[in-house]
């Protein structure tokens, strides 16, 4: 499980936190959606993650240990995570890729091991990369591109899995089928964060909702308790309902056209 307890950062010289005293909890079997307009701090709790920014108060604890003084190695074998952008440096095969991913797992040979090459097989199966086997990290499309980089989160494995925006780019089939793999993977056991804009997609999949405004919770509960027009149009600053969708038994946002006209 992770924990962000009363999370303060700042980015140096920044006047304001970009994240304000965000507490919530990320427990294993349930997927928590973090959603919020642009620059109201989300990609910053992961960065906290993966432990490119100090806190300036506050904690965050994986299973029960100090995020921040954890070796990054053993954080590494508990929680992957797919951040919201990275080229790679030089290109590389995409199955070596995908074996970075086994490398906080074990020494020089990693990736190579009988559990290791299972645990390869089984992301490239369930991440659906198996057509790109043979080619290499600069030769994917963005949305290809995206899907190695779940592969490689989840030969990863570990009891959390962290994703930022990991639907950009990807076309509506390849889309629904991240989420119905992220919905697969909460009911196993694992505990999922989910960064997305996909407000509708987040209603329909996520068991807790965490909306941020300018660095702090706005609010927070199931999608029924997040998903309020009067909530998300003051959040969003642009006019919009929200209804049921018969089809799926959600709430539904829908933006209205132009700011002050319905
Ligand atoms: N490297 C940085 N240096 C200074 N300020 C930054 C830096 N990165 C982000 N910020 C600021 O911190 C705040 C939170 O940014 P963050 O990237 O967490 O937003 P976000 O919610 O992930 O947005 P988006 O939806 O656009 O990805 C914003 O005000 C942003 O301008």
């Amino acid at each position: 499980m992770i924990r962000f307890t009363d999370v303060v950062m700042r980015y140096p010289h920044a006047a304001a936190p970009a994240v304000d005293g965000v507490s919530f909890d990320v427990p294993p079997g349930r997927i928590t959606a973090v959603v919020g307009p642009n620059g109201s701090g989300k990609s910053t709790l992961v960065r906290a993650l993966l432990g490119r920014l100090p806190l300036e108060r506050g904690a965050i604890a994986l299973d029960g240990r100090d995020l921040m003084t954890m070796p990054r190695r053993d954080v590494a074998t508990q929680m992957a995570v797919v951040a919201q952008r990275e080229e790679p440096v030089f290109p590389l095969p995409v199955p070596e890729y995908i074996a970075l991913g086994r490398h906080p797992h074990g020494g020089p040979f990693s990736g190579r091991s009988p559990e290791d090459r299972a645990a390869i097989a089984r992301a490239v199966q369930r991440a659906d990369v198996a057509a790109f086997a043979d080619r290499s990290t600069d030769q994917l499309s963005g949305g290809e591109w995206q899907r190695v980089r779940i592969a490689r989160a989840l030969a990863q494995g570990g009891r959390s899995l962290v994703l930022d925006e990991p639907t950009t780019f990807l076309d509506i089939a390849h889309e629904m089928a991240v989420f119905e793999l992220l919905d697969a993977l909460a009911r196993e056991g694992q505990g999922i964060l989910l960064v997305s804009h996909q407000l509708n997609l987040v209603a329909r999949f996520a068991d807790h909702i965490v909306l941020l405004h300018h660095g702090r919770i706005a609010a927070a509960g199931t999608p029924a308790e997040v998903m309020r027009g009067e909530v998300l149009e003051r959040v969003y600053e642009w006019p919009l309902v929200v209804s049921r969708d018969p089809a799926v038994g959600a709430p539904v946002l829908v933006p209205l056209r132009g700011r002050g006209t319905r």
